[in-house]
């Protein structure tokens, strides 16, 4: 399926479908895959362990080509623009011989023409990291902190983040997490962020892409899918005509989150649910059918 919308796209997947390896041992790691991520969004990836978000966006920065399907970044194949896509991954590679000092000094060379030096020295030294420091010796806040300014610094239009503060306290996530929305916010960059912690994902996020068993399953502005979605906390009212995704007991009785189709008929007004709820629910209800809005 091909999407349109007037908000021009920073990746445009067309029918997606990775597999890992060959013959009876290939994985299915994507499968039919299409979705838009408009300029300037910052678009939440989420999906269990093993949906495919990691092949997801080693495809998109170009690392890895899909078995079938078609990518559009920056409006050209994945890896055309690198010095306009900055791509941190879950591993965090970091020169262990070097200094904080040195890879900054790296990064400038790599990036030379479009290197912000005062930025990415600004980022480390928001986190009193010594710049003589050596790189073997950091702890892993401080790797991830020293990872963002070497793909922040590069001032990229497109920031792929394979869930980049996994293992963080909760307060370096959040200034992290506020250094990468600052810089989103300030200049637009577009950011593509992995993350499992559902929680965090609604102040930080705009869009959401929710992927289950190599498939989209939601996506769309976060505003649009909530508006989408409703909960409804009554047991007397006839919820046929609507989709009902899941129903679980909480102390009011039983929770019902449906897409409604027309108005619903229920004792207790329906309510629209938190990122949280649906999230959680699609991940549950993995039989829930798909759904993907346009912007
Ligand atoms: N190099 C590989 N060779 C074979 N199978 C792979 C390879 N990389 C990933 N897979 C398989 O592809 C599927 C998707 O993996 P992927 O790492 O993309 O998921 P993920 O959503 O990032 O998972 P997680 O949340 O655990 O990081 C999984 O079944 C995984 O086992």
């Amino acid at each position: 399926m091909s999407l349109s919308s007037a908000t021009p796209a920073v990746i445009e997947a067309n029918g997606v479908t990775h597999r890992h390896g060959r013959g009876r041992r290939a994985t299915h790691a994507l499968r039919e895959c299409s979705f838009r991520v408009p300029e300037g969004s910052v678009c939440a990836l989420v999906g269990p362990n093993g949906a495919g978000k990691t092949t997801l966006l080693r495809i998109v920065a170009g690392l890895v080509r899909p078995t079938s399907g078609s990518v559009g970044v920056l409006g050209a194949a994945p890896g055309t623009h690198r010095d306009r896509v900055g791509y941190l991954d879950q591993s965090q590679p970091l020169h262990e011989n070097l200094s904080v000092a040195d890879t900054l000094t790296m990064g400038a060379r790599l990036n030379s023409g479009h290197w912000d030096a005062r930025y990415a020295a600004d980022i480390v030294a928001a986190g009193g990291l010594d710049p003589q420091r050596g790189v073997r010796g950091l702890s892993g806040g401080q790797r991830t902190r020293l990872s963002l300014a070497l793909a922040l610094g590069k001032r990229p239009e497109l920031l792929l983040l394979d869930e980049p503060m996994a293992g963080l306290d909760p307060l370096a996530r959040r200034e992290l997490m506020g250094v990468l929305l600052a810089d989103a916010a300030e200049r637009g960059t577009s950011v593509l962020l992995s993350s499992h912690v559902v929680a965090e994902l609604a102040e930080a996020c705009d869009h959401l892409l929710l992927i289950g068993g190599g498939r989209v399953r939601l996506g769309g502005s976060i505003d649009a899918l909530l508006a989408a979605h409703r909960v409804v906390t009554s047991m007397d009212g006839d919820l046929s005509p609507h989709t009902v995704i899941e129903s679980r007991p909480s102390g009011r009785g039983l929770t019902t989150l449906i897409r409604p189709r027309g108005p619903v008929r229920a004792a207790v007004r329906p309510e629209e649910p938190r990122l949280e709820e649906v999230i959680l629910a699609h991940l549950r209800t993995p039989s829930a059918p798909a759904l993907l809005l346009p912007d």
